[in-house]
C-alpha cells in the first residue's frame, strides 16, 4: 500500500471523504482520502498493479493538477512529484521509487509550503471578514427585529412534520410516485389554466461539489491558526460565492467562457438602487452576499492564489458538447417525472435536462416538493416569502442525479398535492404558482449545490407553460429593472397554451408587484374580455419563447391556435420558435422497460420485435382480462380524458370500432363524465374494451408495448409525446395530423413503402373511421409493410440530443440579447 501526500492548487472538501482522481497513464482509478487529512491512501488493489503507483505524475484532482508525495509503505516518502509534464514520467518499478532525488522532494515540499502560506493568508482575511459580517447581521437583525433566516443554522429549519426522520413515500418501479387516480391537468373546481374564462450516483456530485473551497487543507490550516474554524469561514465564502463561472472545472469540462460573466464577476449589482414594493426584501437578499465580503477584491486575491500555481488544465473527460457556449441552465417546472407527473410537461422536465447536462451544462431543475422525496436532501437557508400578505415558509431539498442538480422547493402549500397539482380554487392555484416563482428566482443564489450557488452570470432559466409564467416576470421586475441579475436570461416554454393562468383584473394584486406592471398582465379577448393573463406577461418579459413543435408553432400565430394570445405571439416573433420534443430514450424504451420485465411481459428490441412484441401482447391481454389472442389488433389510447384530446371521436366512432375483430384499451383519466364514459364501454363490451380510468405508468408503459396501434384523434397537440413513444415500441401511430403529430407522424406511403404511421385532416370521427380502416387493413392483409412500419418507427433517434442541441442555440441567443 502507498500514500500520496498532495498539497492542492485549491483548498479542499471539508465533509465526507475526499475521491482523487488519479490518471495513471492515461488509465484512471480513484484514491480516497479520509476526512481530514491531506493525505491519499491507494492499494495496489486500486490500480492493479504493484508498481504503477510510480506514474501518479499527472494526478489530477477535479481537472486540477496537483503535488503529490508518494509514501512507501515505511512510511518514508519515497518519490516526490511536482506539477510534472509527461516528459517528467517516472518509470514504473521499485527502483525509481527508491532512488528518486532529495531535490525533487525538497521542490515539493517548497511549493507546498507556498501553497499552505497563501491558504493561511485567505483564512485571515476570511476570518476577519467574519466577523465583519457577524457584527453587521447582529445590527441589522437587532435594528428589524424580524427573524432572518439566514442566521439560522440549518438544524434549524427541519420542520417538525418533514423531518429527516420522516416516512418516506417510495416511488414506485417506474421511479414515479403515484400510481393513483389524479385529478388531471385542469383539475376540480375554479380552474386558473382555463382559456374559457372559467378558467451515477450521487457519490460523484459530493465530489464536484467540494472540490473547490474547502477541505483537508482547512483541517490543517484551521490547527495551525488556532482560529475560528476554517471550514465556517470559507462555508460563508461558499455561501457568498455567486460567481458560477469560478466553479471549478466539473469533471474536465472547461469552464463557460462567458463574455458577460468576466465583465461583471461578482454578478451583484449596486445595493444603493432600491426595488419596487419588494424591495427590502430584495435588497437584503443582494445586500446579504455583499455584507459577506465576497468582494471582487477577495475574489481576485483568490483567483490570483491560484494562479501564482496555475494549475495544470488536464481534463478528466473529453471537452463538452456545448464548448464554449457551456452554461448554467435551471428548468423550473411544477412537474418533473419521475417525483411528480400529470402529463407531458413532467416528462420533459424529467428529460430535457439531463440532455442538457449530458452536452456539458451546469443543470438544476427546480420543482415543488410535492412529497417525502427520499433522494433529495435539504439544503441552503429556510426562507419566508410574503404572497398575498402572508408569510410563507420555503425550504429548499436537493439532489444530484444524472448529472443534474434537482432542487425541491418545499413549502406546506405543495405537501401532498401531487395527484392534483393543478387543482383547487383559483386563488389558491394561483398563490402556489407565485410563491414557486417567487422562490424560485432567488433560487440560484442562494441554493449552493454541491457548495456553489449557480449565481446569475451565464444563467438562463427555462420556465415551462403559465404555472411558471411569472419567472421572468419577477426576475424583470425585481430585479433586472433594479439593476440586479442583469445578466440572467429567461426562455418560456409553451407546451400547452390552453391553460393560461387567467382571471378578473383584481388577481393583479396577488402577485404583489407595482401598478405599472399591470398592463403586461392586462389582455382583451372575445371569450374573456378584459381580464388578468399570466401566459401573457411571461410571453412579454421572456428573453426568448419556445414551443415544442414546429407545427404548433405555427398554430399559434392563429386566432384558432392561439387562444388569444396569438397577438402577443406574432408580435414576438423574433423571439419565437419550434423545437419538437425528445424522448426519455432509457425509461421509454422496450428493451430497458422496467414495467416489461415480470407479469409475463417481456423487454424486446428490434431484433426480437416480433416474438417479444407478441408476449407483451398476450400478457397485456391477460392481464386486463380480453381475449388472448394475437391476431386481434390491439387499439390503444392514453391520455387525459379533456375536449384537447379527443376521446369524445371515439366515443362517436365507438358503434364502428365494436363491429371490428379488434379490441380497444383506453387508460386516462379527468373530465368526469369522459370517465364514466369509459367505464360505460368497457361494461357494454366486455369483450372488446377496458376502460382504465386512473393514472398508472405501468399500466402506460404496458400498453403501448402490448398494443398494435395507438390512436390519438387530439383536437390539437402542442407535440405529444405517446405517438413517440408508441413509434419506440413498434406500435403504429393512427393521428389526427396537428401540432407535434403532424411533425412527427409521416403518412404511411404503401407503394415506396414509407411513412410511420396514418394521419386524418380533421379532428372528426369519420375521417378518424377511415384512416384507422385503412391502417387495419394493412395489420390484417400486409404483414410485411406492417413490419416495416414498425422497424421504421424503432429505428428513429427520438432521443433528446438534437432537441438539446437546439434548446442551446436558443440559450446562447438569449445570453447575447439585450
Ligand atoms: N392516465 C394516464 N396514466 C399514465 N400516464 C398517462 C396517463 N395519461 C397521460 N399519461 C402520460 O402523460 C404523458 C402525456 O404526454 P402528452 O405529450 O401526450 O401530453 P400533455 O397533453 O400532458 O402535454 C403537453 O405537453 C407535452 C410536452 O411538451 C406535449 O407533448 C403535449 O402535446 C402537450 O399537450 C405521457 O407520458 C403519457 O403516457
Amino acid at each position: 500500500m502507498f500514500s500520496l501526500l498532495f498539497s492542492p492548487p485549491r483548498p479542499l472538501p471539508s465533509p465526507g471523504a475526499v475521491t482523487c482522481c488519479l490518471r495513471p497513464g492515461g488509465a484512471r482509478f480513484l484514491g480516497h482520502s479520509p476526512l481530514g487529512t491531506s493525505k491519499i491512501t491507494l492499494k495496489h488493489s486500486d490500480c492493479n498493479g504493484s508498481a504503477c503507483t510510480m506514474r501518479f505524475l499527472n494526478a489530477v484532482y477535479y481537472g486540477q493538477s496537483l503535488d503529490l508525495v508518494l509514501i512507501n509503505h515505511r512510511g518514508k516518502p519515497s518519490v516526490a512529484v511536482g506539477r510534472s509534464s509527461s516528459n517528467d514520467r517516472q518509470e514504473d518499478n521499485d527502483e525509481d521509487v527508491e532512488g528518486i532525488s532529495d531535490d525533487s522532494l525538497r521542490a515539493t515540499i517548497r511549493q507546498s509550503k507556498k501553497v499552505l502560506e497563501m491558504q493561511r493568508n485567505l483564512l485571515q482575511q476570511i476570518v476577519k471578514r467574519r466577523k465583519l459580517v457577524s457584527s453587521i447581521k447582529d445590527s441589522v437583525v437587532t435594528k428589524e427585529e424580524r427573524p432572518d433566516s439566514y442566521n439560522q443554522a440549518s438544524s434549524s429549519f427541519s420542520d417538525p412534520d418533514m423531518g429527516e426522520n420522516e416516512e418516506i413515500d417510495e416511488p414506485n418501479d417506474s421511479g414515479t410516485s403515484s400510481e393513483t387516480h389524479v385529478q388531471p391537468r385542469q383539475g376540480k373546481g375554479e380552474e386558473l389554466g382555463r382559456t374559457d374564462n372559467s378558467w451515477t450516483s450521487y457519490g460523484s456530485y459530493s465530489k464536484l461539489s467540494e472540490a473547490g473551497v474547502v477541505g483537508d487543507t482547512e483541517a490543517t490550516i484551521s490547527s495551525n491558526d488556532g482560529e475560528q474554524s476554517v471550514a465556517d469561514a470559507l462555508g460563508l465564502l461558499r455561501e457568498a460565492n455567486l460567481l458560477q463561472s469560478q466553479r471549478p472545472a466539473v469533471f474536465g469540462q472547461s469552464q463557460p467562457s462567458s463574455p458577460i460573466s468576466k465583465s461583471q464577476p461578482l454578478t451583484i449589482l449596486p445595493h444603493s438602487q432600491s426595488g419596487p414594493a419588494f424591495s427590502e426584501e430584495t435588497e437584503s437578499y443582494f445586500n446579504k452576499y455583499e455584507n459577506l465580503g465576497v468582494s471582487a477584491e477577495t475574489y481576485a486575491q483568490i483567483s490570483n492564489n491560484q494562479q501564482e500555481v496555475p494549475p495544470k488544465q488536464e481534463s478528466v473527460d473529453s471537452p463538452p458538447l456545448a464548448g464554449p457556449n457551456v452554461m448554467n441552465v435551471i428548468v423550473v417546472a411544477v412537474e418533473c417525472a419521475p417525483w411528480s407527473k400529470t402529463g407531458g410537461l413532467g416528462d420533459v422536465a424529467g428529460a430535457l435536462p439531463k440532455a442538457l447536462a449530458k452536452r456539458g451544462h451546469r443543470v438544476m431543475v427546480i420543482a415543488p416538493r410535492y412529497g417525502n422525496y427520499s433522494e433529495a436532501k435539504v439544503i441552503g437557508d429556510l426562507k419566508r416569502y410574503k404572497v398575498d400578505g402572508q408569510d410563507m415558509e420555503v425550504t429548499y431539498y436537493h439532489a444530484y442525479i444524472d448529472s443534474v442538480d434537482f432542487v425541491f422547493i418545499d413549502s406546506p402549500i405543495f405537501r401532498h398535492i401531487e395527484n392534483d397539482i393543478y387543482g383547487g380554487k383559483r386563488e389558491d392555484i394561483l398563490k402556489r404558482m407565485i410563491l414557486f416563482c417567487k422562490a424560485a428566482v432567488e433560487v440560484p443564489g442562494r441554493v449552493p449545490c454541491g457548495g456553489f450557488c449557480y449565481g446569475d452570470g451565464n444563467l438562463v432559466f427555462i420556465a415551462n407553460d403559465w404555472h411558471t409564467s411569472l419567472l421572468p416576470v419577477y426576475l424583470k421586475a425585481y430585479y433586472r429593472d433594479n439593476g440586479f441579475m442583469i445578466y440572467a436570461r429567461c426562455v418560456l416554454v409553451i407546451h400547452n397554451i390552453a391553460h393560461q393562468g387567467r382571471g378578473p383584473l383584481d388577481d393583479f394584486s396577488f402577485v404583489d408587484l407595482p401598478h405599472h406592471y399591470l398592463d403586461l398582465f392586462r389582455l382583451y379577448d372575445p371569450v374573456g374580455g378584459e381580464h388578468f393573463n399570466i401566459f401573457a406577461a411571461g410571453l412579454k418579459t421572456a428573453d426568448r419563447v419556445v414551443t415544442v413543435s414546429h407545427g404548433y408553432a405555427r398554430e399559434l400565430k392563429t386566432p384558432e391556435g392561439g387562444w388569444g394570445l396569438h397577438g402577443i405571439i406574432n408580435k414576438s416573433d423574433w423571439k419565437f420558435q419550434g423545437i419538437i420534443n425528445g424522448i426519455d430514450t432509457h425509461s421509454w424504451n422496450p428493451k430497458f422497460d422496467v414495467h416489461l420485465n415480470f407479469d409475463g411481459y417481456t423487454n424486446y428490441s428490434l431484433e426480437t420485435l416480433q416474438t417479444g412484441k407478441a408476449q407483451c401482447k398476450v400478457a397485456l391481454q391477460q392481464e386486463l382480462g380480453l381475449p388472448v389472442c394475437s391476431d386481434i389488433p390491439i387499439i390503444a389510447f392514453i391520455g387525459r380524458l379533456d375536449h384537447q384530446k379527443g376521446v369524445d371521436l371515439i366515443a362517436e366512432a365507438m358503434h364502428w370500432l365494436v363491429g371490428q375483430n379488434l379490441q380497444l384499451i383506453m387508460l386516462g383519466t379527468g373530465r368526469s363524465d369522459l370517465e364514466d364514459m369509459l367505464r360505460r364501454f368497457e361494461s357494454e363490451h366486455q369483450d372488446k374494451v377496458r376502460g382504465w380510468v386512473g393514472f398508472s405508468v405501468k399500466m402506460a408503459h404496458r400498453i403501448t408495448a402490448g398494443a398494435d396501434i395507438l390512436l390519438m384523434p387530439s383536437r390539437f397537440e402542442p407535440c405529444g409525446l405517446n405517438q413517440l413513444y408508441a413509434m419506440m415500441y413498434g406500435t403504429i401511430p393512427v393521428v389526427h395530423a396537428v401540432g407535434g403529430l403532424r411533425d412527427t407522424v409521416q403518412q404511411f406511403d404503401p407503394f415506396n413503402e414509407t411513412g410511420l404511421g396514418w394521419t386524418f385532416d380533421r379532428a372528426e370521427a369519420n375521417r378518424m373511421i377511415e384512416a384507422l380502416g385503412h391502417c387495419l387493413n394493412t395489420y390484417w392483409n400486409y404483414k410485411e409493410s406492417w413490419v416495416g412500419l414498425q422497424k421504421r418507427g424503432m429505428m428513429q433517434d427520438l432521443s433528446w440530443d438534437s432537441a438539446a442541441e437546439r434548446y442551446e442555440e436558443v440559450l446562447v441567443a438569449a445570453k447575447y440579447q439585450w
